[in-house]
């Protein structure tokens, strides 16, 4: 600790608090340790033991986080001119929920979060009266690979039978004990106030909000070219006037990635389109094969191998004697030795994508491991994701397909048709989930604030996917649904704006890092791979965790280049995607494509009054009656 403060004096609340924190250290990662274990070996065989053990140790913690918050709220901070030490027991005293002291409630918590998680995990989503599918890997590949309109449409549904109508219940009182424990310090003013704090920036919503708003002429563009593509092949009549496109011909369940219909809608189809999932079929691929790639690109730049207990403790493929969560993730046992991957790998390129997501995040977690147990977390929440993904950006380029075998033949820079393609494949990932990215936690932060109640809870969620996604439901939907819970991290409880900031922050750092790394030609088809100076540069980055200020950060990786900030800025992934949007602008022209849709307007969305039979409709219909009863 005295080795990560800043050379100040010390005075004696300093001497002791360095002392207190020193104890805290152990206990803390011991703690975390301990809850790990239990929500591991919950997500890894789903029983009601396995359950009530979590959340008898998320209990435990709380309590333990609870007393430490009082042990540490006896410094008295403006003594304490060491901003070091005064930031860390700042750390311990956010305590979130855990100040709450009804420790009733607060376990109510855990089991409601833990009985949704464990809905959506077991859920199966029926095509019809004999076939159910669970979510992975089945559902999700008739949604990717599916042509059929109709076969679409029940997997769409079933889906969202099986999950979101089952979470339904569950989540009004979730939101409710929720709020009333993160309020009941009087720091936070609701849940979605006390997400947003992991910012430290009190402009935070405002920002994202206008870094959104510059990124909309590119999705625009991208949402009109793929709109006339995709009537090209179902046919004009499924399109509405307003202009969204079904939700569920998009390739993913969820419409916020769009790569798995490359193929329907390739700007120049007769160019070879890459097919990494069949690569990895004919060089038979094995899946730790997948996890020694994903390896190899990190170690190569400099960064870490996996320790040995990655290998002996992860779970890597979906058991079969067992329900598991199999929502893929990484995990830091905070002792500094133990980080697993949980993944139900699938032999396909997006999980070899999602293999070097999760890695990504256990490079992270061994950049910082050595740091005090406070620090040792991303500099904010999206800074963990877009280091989780930055590789992503280099390891999809066709150069590195190629220099891995994944690819043969590589369309030259001076070959636009192939350019393009590829743009145009990086974008159906990276510009397509832009607004799913900042849709979702405006829905959450809605709810939280009370702005959205339990009776309009999926009527908001609609109003927000026509509104920025520009996407409407295929089948009709209403109150009496619950969409939002149909989401991996609506019933699991985790923030979602992490994956926006991280698609922004992203783009900034590939600019960076090829920047230092003196890598030449256009941005995407910069590869870092076995770049040590790009690697040393990130890696700084992530030495840092959590002890400083996230701008402080950003800098870290920007100085010197020209996208020098200490701000989120959308210039980099706007000039990644420049000679796509020119082309994109030009094809919607020459089409005389309407960019855009009716915002306001979402087809397939029962009027909410009926549904929700309002006092005022109820009057209303009795007035009709009595009147056409008059009359009749
Ligand atoms: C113990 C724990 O929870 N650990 C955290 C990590 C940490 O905080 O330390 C963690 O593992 N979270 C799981 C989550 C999994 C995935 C995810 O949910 N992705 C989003 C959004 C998205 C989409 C495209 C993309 O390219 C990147 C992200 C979605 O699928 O909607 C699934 C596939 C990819 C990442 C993750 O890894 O972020
Ligand atoms: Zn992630």
């Amino acid at each position: 600790l005295v080795s990560t403060s800043w050379s100040q004096p010390l005075v004696l609340d300093e001497a002791a608090a360095i002392t207190y924190l020193e104890e805290y250290d152990r206990l803390a990662a011991d703690m975390s340790y301990q809850y790990a274990e239990a929500a591991w070996k919950y997500e890894t065989n789903i029983t009601e033991e396995t359950l009530a053990n979590m959340t008898e140790w998320s209990l435990k913690r709380s309590d333990f986080n609870y007393r430490e918050a009082k042990n540490a709220s006896r410094f008295d901070l403006s003594k304490i001119n060491n901003q070091n030490i005064s930031r860390l027991l700042r750390k311990v005293m956010d305590i979130g929920t855990a100040a709450f002291p009804d420790t009733v409630k607060l376990e109510k918590i855990s089991d409601l979060e833990g009985e949704m998680t464990s809905i959506y995990s077991r859920a199966r989503g029926c095509l019809n009266t004999t076939t159910c599918l669970p979510l992975e890997p089945d559902l999700v590949d008739i949604i990717a690979n599916s042509r059929n309109y109709a076969e679409l449409t029940a997997a769409w549904k079933g889906w969202r039978d099986a999950s979101g109508r089952n979470i339904k219940k569950l989540y009004p009182e979730y939101v409710s004990l929720l709020n009333e424990a993160i309020t009941f310090e009087g720091k936070y003013k609701d849940m979605g106030d006390y997400y947003r704090s992991s910012y430290e920036s009190p402009t935070f919503e405002n920002d994202v909000k206008a870094l959104f708003l510059e990124l909309a002429p590119l999705y625009e563009n991208l949402h009109a070219y793929v709109r006339r593509r995709l009537k090209e092949h179902y046919g004009a009549d499924k399109f509405p006037s307003t202009g969204h496109i079904p939700a569920h011909i998009l390739g993913n369940m969820w419409a916020q990635d769009w790569t798995n219909i490359y193929d329907l809608v390739a700007p120049y189809p007769d160019k070879r389109t890459v097919d990494i999932t069949k690569a990895l079929i004919d060089q038979n691929y094995t899946i730790i094969r997948m996890y020694k790639v994903a390896e190899d690109f990190f170690s190569s730049i400099g960064l870490y191998k996996m320790p040995h207990l990655f290998w002996e403790k992860s779970l890597l493929v979906k058991p079969v004697n067992r329900e598991v969560v199999c929502h893929a993730s990484a995990w830091d046992f905070s002792n500094k030795r133990d980080f697993r991957i949980k993944q139900c790998t699938a032999l396909t390129e997006e999980h070899l994508l999602t293999v070097h997501h999760e890695m990504g995040h256990i490079i992270y977690y061994l950049a910082y491991k050595d740091l005090p147990y406070l620090y040792r977390e991303g500099a904010n929440p999206g800074f963990h994701e877009g280091m989780a993904d930055i590789v992503t950006l280099s390891f999809q380029t066709p150069e590195h397909m190629k220099k891995i075998g994944l690819l043969d033949a590589i369309p030259g820079q001076n070959d636009t048709e192939g350019d393009i393609n590829f743009l145009f494949r990086m974008a159906l990932s990276k510009a397509a989930f832009l607004p799913f990215g900042y849709l979702v936690d405006q829905w959450r932060w809605s709810v939280f604030r009370g702005e959205t109640k339990p009776e309009r809870y999926n009527e908001k969620w609609w109003d927000l996917r026509c509104d920025f996604q520009g996407i409407y439901p295929p089948v009709e939907r209403s109150n009496a649904d619950f969409d939002p819970g149909a989401k991996y991290h609506i019933p699991g409880g985790t923030p979602y704006i992490s994956y926006f900031v991280s698609f922004v922050a992203q783009f900034q750092w590939h600019k960076a890092l090829c920047k230092v790394a003196n890598i030449a030609g256009p941005l995407h088809r910069c590869d870092i791979y076995s770049n040590t100076i790009a690697g040393a540069r990130l890696n700084d980055m992530l030495k840092m965790g959590s002890s400083r200020p996230w701008g402080e950060a950003m800098l870290k990786i920007t100085s010197g280049t020209s996208g020098q900030t200490d701000k989120l800025s959308v210039a980099p992934l706007l000039e990644y995607f420049d000679p796509l949007i020119k082309w994109l602008q030009e094809n919607n022209k020459k089409y005389n494509e309407i960019l855009g849709w009716d915002k306001k307007n979402c087809p397939n969305f029962l009027s909410p009054h009926i549904l929700s039979g309002s006092p005022r409709v109820q009057n209303i219909t009795f007035i009709l009656t009595m009147m056409s009863a008059l009359f009749s």
